[in-house]
């Protein structure tokens, strides 16, 4: 099996399946798919007794689930199966689970013509619909059936991927389409990138990849992964007692017009408070002289900053005057470590003068657009960034020469080299002002302390979803947590991954 962390496109999944079905005699791999399935279904219900719903779709999804019911109807539960298909037309494996399935205590329902009328009840669904195989929008029977399941209030368990959604996008199929809402989805073969972006976590639940014991060289290098801790640990370095605020780099926090003075103090408080030895706050508008919750915090006016000396962080609150025009003309021309965020990266769609800057520039540079702001960088729409965040994150990173976080749910974070990561922590608590600040404050700490930037990419946005996360199950958000409590969240949890997975040698 590939790396847990691995995910795999349609097309990739496909080429596997293709070998293995060439090499196993027929329906192994359904019999597994349909066994792995059943294991996880018992896992999620209460008791022997339990009534549990399975819907089977018109191709080899169909047959997976078909198996996963004959197995619970015979482990002694009260299962109904709803065959959604023509029985004639279901492909070989599938109709063999269907005929092995005869013989068994299932209640096979074939083309119900109508949803019955009681919702309750039922302790489970199982969700057999369409797999990787999905090629449309789900309509007619197939559109109420996913209307009908998402008002149960039952656990909904997808098989493979959850009916409607695209596996490799999170995109749900179709303009006005629809998909079942599963809370949990156990996927066959290797874990899909639909399943972690976009739509992915809403809809896929809790994901439990099966891998039907393929053999794992059989599997091309993976199209993505998921970010994990493991992925930046060897940044993460204990620090030597003979040590001083040099020691840590300096962050530049460049923003602030008028009006938008807070924007840059949020980047600047969280820069401080993820380890960088000193942070300027630098103002397009005039800067306060001083911040009193956090004076640590040296103010300045942006123009007359040298930004040679340490990571930069540029864009938060900065607008896109002429005089932010040039201190970003500036920043780029010093050549530092670099994060560019919000109105950095609008005036750098603006203009093919700032953007052939940008691509010449060797420093560790993270780019962290949200989909508009990825949108206007590459010329598109929000919702043709927002149709395939993989090839989006992809794309900015290769033009730009940098490593490009894409803000949302599931965020993709990407280098030039076609490397791309999804991350996995975080939740609609963020969906807040100032937090993509807080976000970029961190990158640019890290910059500063010598994370590589794609490290320090992968390393900032999982502890800004991690430190939500922790706040939510404080009872902190999701409803009114503000980015500034994220900060404090996000100290604590860089001090406990450092002190877990820190070596003993010094840095320097
Ligand atoms: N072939 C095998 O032995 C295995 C298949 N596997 C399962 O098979 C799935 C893929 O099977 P398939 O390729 O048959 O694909 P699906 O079962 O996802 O469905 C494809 C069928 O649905 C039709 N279709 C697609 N979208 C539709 C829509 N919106 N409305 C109505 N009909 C639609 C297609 O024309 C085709 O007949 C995987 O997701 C996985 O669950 C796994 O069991 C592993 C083994
Ligand atoms: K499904």
């Amino acid at each position: 099996m590939p790396s847990q962390s691995a995910l795999y496109a349609i097309a990739d999944i496909r080429a596997v399946e293709q070998t293995c079905l060439a090499t196993l005699s027929e329906g192994t791999l359904m019999q597994r798919a349909g066994k792995a399935a059943a294991e996880c279904a018992l896992g999620l219900l209460p008791n022997a007794s339990s009534r549990v719903l399975a819907v089977a779709g018109p191709g080899n999804n169909g047959g997976d689930v078909i198996e996963a019911a004959r197995l619970l109807a015979e482990h002694g539960l009260d299962v109904t199966l709803w065959l959604c298909a023509d029985r004639s037309s279901l492909p070989a494996d599938a109709a063999r689970m269907l005929e092995n399935a005869r013989s068994s205590p299932l209640n096979i329902v074939e083309t119900p013509s109508a949803l019955p009328d009681n919702m309750e009840g039922w302790n489970l669904v199982i969700d057999g619909l369409f797999g990787i195989g999905l090629t449309r929008p789900l309509k007619g029977l197939y559109g109420t059936l996913a209307e009908w399941i998402n008002a149960l209030s039952c656990p909904v368990l997808a098989l493979d991927v959850p009916s409607g959604l695209d596996a490799d996008t999170g995109a749900i199929v179709g303009e006005d389409g629809i998909a079942i809402r599963a809370s949990h989805t156990i996927t066959f073969i290797a874990d899909k990138p639909g399943l972690h972006t976009l739509h992915g976590r809403d809809y896929a639940g809790h994901v439990h990849v099966a891998s039907l014991d393929i053999d794992t060289n059989l599997f091309p290098p993976a199209c993505a992964h998921l970010n994990s801790v493991s992925a930046f640990s060897a940044f993460l370095k204990k620090r030597p007692h003979n040590s001083h605020k040099g020691s840590f780099g300096d962050v530049i926090v460049a923003g602030g017009a008028p009006g938008m003075a807070g924007a840059p103090i949020l980047a600047a408080r969280a820069a401080a408070k993820c380890g960088a030895g000193r942070v300027y706050a630098a103002f397009i508008g005039d800067p306060p002289a001083y911040d009193s919750a956090q004076p640590e915090l040296m103010c300045r006016a942006a123009p007359s900053m040298d930004f040679s000396t340490g990571a930069v962080v540029a864009g938060p609150g900065m607008g896109t005057s002429r005089e932010a025009h040039d201190v970003l003309a500036a920043i780029l021309h010093a050549s530092s470590p670099l994060v560019l965020d919000a109105d950095a990266l609008n005036l750098i769609a603006a203009e093919p003068g700032l953007q052939a800057r940008l691509a010449e520039l060797t420093a560790p540079t993270v780019m962290t657009p949200h989909p508009l702001e990825a949108a206007r960088l590459l010329q598109s729409s929000t919702a043709d960034v927002q149709s395939d965040r993989l090839h989006s994150a992809r794309a900015l990173a290769q033009r730009f020469h940098a490593v490009v976080i894409l803000k949302g749910s599931g965020s993709v974070i990407a280098r030039p080299d076609g490397e791309a990561a999804i991350n996995t922590t975080g939740n609609p608590a963020l969906a807040t002002a100032g937090t993509g600040d807080v976000l970029a404050g961190i990158c640019g700490a890290l910059l500063a302390q010598g994370f590589p930037a794609w490290q320090a990419a992968l390393a900032a946005t999982w502890l800004h979803g991690h430190a939500a996360d922790t706040l939510v199950q404080q009872g902190i958000g999701p409803i009114g947590l503000t980015a500034s409590e994220l900060i404090p969240a996000v100290r604590t949890l860089l001090n406990q991954l450092t002190e877990a997975h820190a070596g003993n040698h010094i840095p320097h």
